[in-house]
């Protein structure tokens, strides 16, 4: 297994680390991510569907998966893939996230291995999964192609990897940084550093050289009169996702 460069940023650890103590909050600092599960999960929900139920034998396209959510924080992303029946491991650069999540889910009655890792040490030990879960982490690392690239190797072949992030345009530094962190305060100021936003052709061009077929590009859009979020196939300008396949 060829060797990985680390690729914690440690500033954008210690950010995590202050607030690990607020994710099950759904007032609290991670307020947005709370927002828009519903919408993530619809996303990720169709994705393994689609994936993992093509010939519609399996009464449960999650039975039998093995998913891992890297950089899971408190788990509110590893807890409904739990519920729903993938055998989950969460993963996180923040060793403060992981006892926060561990007693959740035990209160819960969900069992998830928590693991205070990153993915660069997972894929030099040779896991192995059928689902990467890559959500809102990108955009805190330190080397995106080389975490990309482990992400890629910890996925067996035919394997799905959902990765979301934050664009980078002048209405994402408006409705990301002024308008989350200034003006609503959801998030403490400097959680997100806009020059560490990538763009969807960016993100896509990187999976690529990651090794992985990006088959799908979707946004999800902020609708401040219904106040809910919702899929878009046009609208990426702010927040989107996307879903790629290592080859065969
Ligand atoms: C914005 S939170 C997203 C949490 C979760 N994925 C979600 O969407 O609900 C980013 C998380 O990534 C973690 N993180 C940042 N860099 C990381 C790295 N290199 N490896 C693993 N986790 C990392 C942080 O500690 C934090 O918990």
């Amino acid at each position: 297994m060829q060797a990985h460069p680390n690729t914690v940023d440690p500033s954008e650890i210690a950010k995590f680390e202050a607030m690990a103590a607020e994710w099950w909050d759904p007032h609290g600092k991670f307020k947005p991510l709370h927002m828009m599960n519903p919408c993530r999960l619809d996303y990720i929900t169709q994705q393994i569907a689609g994936e993992f139920d093509r010939d519609l034998k399996a009464p449960n396209p999650f039975q039998g998966l093995r998913l891992l959510d890297i950089g899971c924080g408190g788990g509110l992303l590893s807890e409904p893939m739990a519920r729903l029946g993938a055998t989950v491991v969460g993963a996180d650069a923040a060793e403060g996230n992981l006892p926060v999540a561990r007693i959740h889910a035990e209160q819960s009655g969900l069992e998830i291995d928590y693991r205070h890792t990153t993915a660069e040490a997972l894929a030099e030990a040779g896991e192995k999964f059928d689902v990467v879960l890559n959500m809102e982490v990108v955009e805190h690392v330190a080397d995106p192609l080389s975490y990309l690239t482990a992400t890629q190797q910890l996925l067996k072949p035919g394997g799905l990897e959902i990765c979301s992030t934050i664009n980078r345009n002048p209405k994402s530094y408006a409705v990301a940084i002024v308008g989350a962190e200034v003006v609503m305060r959801w998030l403490p100021r400097g959680t997100h550093e806009w020059n560490k936003f990538i763009t969807p052709d960016e993100l896509i061009d990187l999976l690529r050289q990651a090794g992985l077929d990006p088959v799908d590009r979707k946004g999800f859009v902020f609708n401040p009169i219904l106040w809910s979020w919702s899929i878009s196939d046009r609208d990426l300008s702010v927040n989107y996702v996307t879903a790629s396949i290592r080859p065969e």
